[in-house]
């Protein structure tokens, strides 16, 4: 074990490039610049003594290549502060100083500081010991190439490092999808995006197209009808109903399955609601507040991803793959009903708690789930409930997903399919494809153009239509409740910490749920718990709390009450709904 870790941290140290800088501006002052696997080690040799700071390579976004724009007298290797920046260009500038044969690399990273902040900094090194642009230049185009494939993992082997300069010179491969939306939160997503997140994707140099949504639904249809593999990964810059619009644009194409595998998923908090993009964070312990762009711009440029499951919901009109949460009862109560003060921003949620527990409310209902001990039900295993399934041939478009689970009833829904008819409380009934179709060009004013379906992987528990009992595998609880909310991270908004277990791919659904019967200040003291997560360990009012790690869950609310049901913060009909978790279904960028 400790000779592995030795080898380990002999190939961690193992120095690939080394070069000696001096610093004019101090006498007798040099620094020795080695790169390792490491990082970047600053050895400042004076007379007396030797100094090393080392910046990490995870700590570094990337490095280019500039020629001086005007004569510099400067020789550098230090961290200097962007309004410091020497003048330099690109190479193919028309604006070079060719009295300076100068090449510089730009090295910037974002270092953590004492205060758990992270704080911008550029080292700039000159390479000057030949008398020709393009020599020097070969020199710090190596050291660029190298410390890029570091970045993005890549093995470097210090056999041909002398050929890094020109056979394997650095080409990115990368190019980012966009989509912001303009009007998320207080309507400063571009700004963020133009402010904080280019100057990263430069500082990177990671190419990309931006487009800006130009109403609801804009970036759901856009993912579901381009050509999506021209991009190396999608970026959603708003809150977390742009990115449920792109999910869900993505699971309504035929090939969502080789796109949720190759194309991860960014997300730039811009809204006001930004539960995954502040769950991410928390997973990776980087620090979030004041300022939870950076984490989110080092995601994009760092290239690592991780898988994230996903929450596949029915609810009797439609089919939604959720990352985030479905909420019935209090919380999605405030959440719907707050909107009317956005003007607000945040204080509306407080403001709206407290008018909700002046007007309290309680629902009744079933709510059924699948504890998370549970094996999931073999699929080879014959199913019993009863549920009328259609026929094979509606099922053909999609038979190469029937391998395992329930058949696809799903790909007949269409996304946007308001019917009820699908849920039946007597008996199953779904209709067939070639009904669908005739209905939806009879919605679509018979032009033909269908409404999209829902694609994604086959479902393994019973369909909403088909009961349940109370067996082994589904417990029940009946009664009424102030809310049941079920969430998949750790954070369901910026300062909700919902289930401080939970992470990205831990294939749990944290089923929250309060009983009616809590007294107004216990449900106050539940509430202001919620953003540090203490209302996962009260005991105070043991019995009517409960938070608890489910594979599935259902909610069938009584008939003749109404309320607000919410999948990922947006509005669903109101009715039974239930979801089951498919572990690892996707990948986000993550620091
Ligand atoms: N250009 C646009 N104009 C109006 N609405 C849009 C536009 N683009 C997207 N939307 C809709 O705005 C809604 C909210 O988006 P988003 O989550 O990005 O912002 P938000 O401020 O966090 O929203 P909310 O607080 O309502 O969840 C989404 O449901 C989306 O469909």
């Amino acid at each position: 074990m400790d000779i592995q870790r030795d080898e380990h941290n002999q190939n961690l140290n193992q120095i690939l490039l080394e070069e000696t800088f001096y610093v004019l501006t101090k006498k007798n002052c040099i620094f020795k610049v080695r790169l390792t696997r490491r990082g970047l080690h600053l050895i400042k040799e004076t007379d007396q003594n030797l100094k090393e700071q080392v910046i990490p390579i995870r700590d570094i976004v990337g490095c280019r290549c500039l020629r001086s724009k005007k004569q510099s007298k400067r020789c550098v290797c230090q961290s200097i502060s962007r309004s410091n920046s020497l003048e330099v260009v690109e190479d193919t500038s028309g604006d070079l100083d060719l009295n300076d044969t100068s090449a510089y690399l730009y090295i910037y990273a974002y270092l953590f500081q004492e205060n758990k902040k992270r704080e911008r900094t550029i080292v700039t090194l000159r390479f000057r010991s030949f008398d020709k642009f393009e020599d020097n230049n070969r020199e710090a185009q190596r050291w660029r190439t190298i410390i890029k494939k570091l970045i993005k993992g890549e093995s470097v082997s210090t056999g041909n490092i002398a050929e890094f300069a020109t056979s394997h010179r650095h080409k990115e491969t990368r190019k980012l999808l966009v989509l912001c939306n303009p009007k998320s939160g207080a309507g400063r997503a571009k700004d963020i995006f133009r402010d904080k997140v280019i100057p990263v994707l430069e500082e990177a140099e990671i190419p990309f197209d931006l487009h800006l949504t130009k109403h609801a639904n804009y970036a759901r249809e856009f993912v579901r009808t381009s050509n999506l593999f021209q991009w190396t990964g999608i970026i959603t810059v708003g809150g977390d109903g742009i990115l449920y619009e792109v999910l869900n644009g993505l699971f309504e194409r035929s090939d969502w399955s080789e796109v949720v595998r190759t194309l991860p998923l960014g997300i730039v908090p811009g809204g006001s609601g930004n539960g995954l993009a502040r769950s991410i964070a928390h997973y990776y312990g980087e620090p979030y507040l004041p300022s939870p762009t950076l984490p989110a711009a080092l995601c994009i440029v760092r290239n690592h991803c991780a898988p994230m499951d996903l929450v596949r919901i029915e609810t009797t009109s439609q089919i939604i793959f959720s990352f985030l949460s479905v909420g019935w009862g209090l919380l999605s109560d405030i959440d719907i009903e707050s909107e009317k003060l956005r003007i607000l921003g945040g204080q509306r949620f407080t403001l709206w708690s407290i008018a909700r527990l002046i007007g309290l409310r309680s629902y009744g209902g079933k709510l059924w789930y699948l504890p998370a001990d549970q094996p999931a039900r073999d699929p080879k295993e014959n199913v019993t409930y009863s549920c009328n399934i259609g026929s094979n041939t509606d099922l053909a478009i999609d038979s190469n997903l029937e391998a395992k689970g329930r058949p696809r009833v799903d790909s007949w829904y269409s996304a946007n399919s308001k019917r009820s008819a699908y849920f039946s409380a007597t008996a199953s009934s779904y209709q067939s494809a070639a009904e669908e179709a005739a209905d939806s060009r009879e919605t679509n004013g018979g032009d033909g153009a269908e409404k999209p379906r829902t694609y994604g992987p086959a479902s393994q528990i019973p369909a909403l239509t088909a009961s349940l009992s109370d067996s082994d595998e589904w417990r029940c609880l009946a009664g009424r409740f102030v809310l049941v909310h079920a969430g998949y991270q750790s954070h369901l908004g910026g300062d909700f910490l919902f289930a401080p277990d939970a992470t990205l791919n831990d294939g749990r659904i944290w089923l929250l749920v309060v009983r009616a019967g809590a007294s107004r200040a216990q449900l106050l003291q539940f509430l202001l718990g919620l953003s540090s997560g203490a209302h996962a360990t009260t005991k105070t009012f043991e019995g009517l709390v409960q938070l608890m790690p489910v594979r599935a869950f259902r909610i069938e609310p009584d008939a003749g009450e109404d309320g607000c049901m919410t999948v990922d913060g947006e509005l669903v009909d109101y009715g039974p709904i239930q979801g089951e978790v498919f572990p690892s279904l996707c990948r986000v960028m993550v620091p």
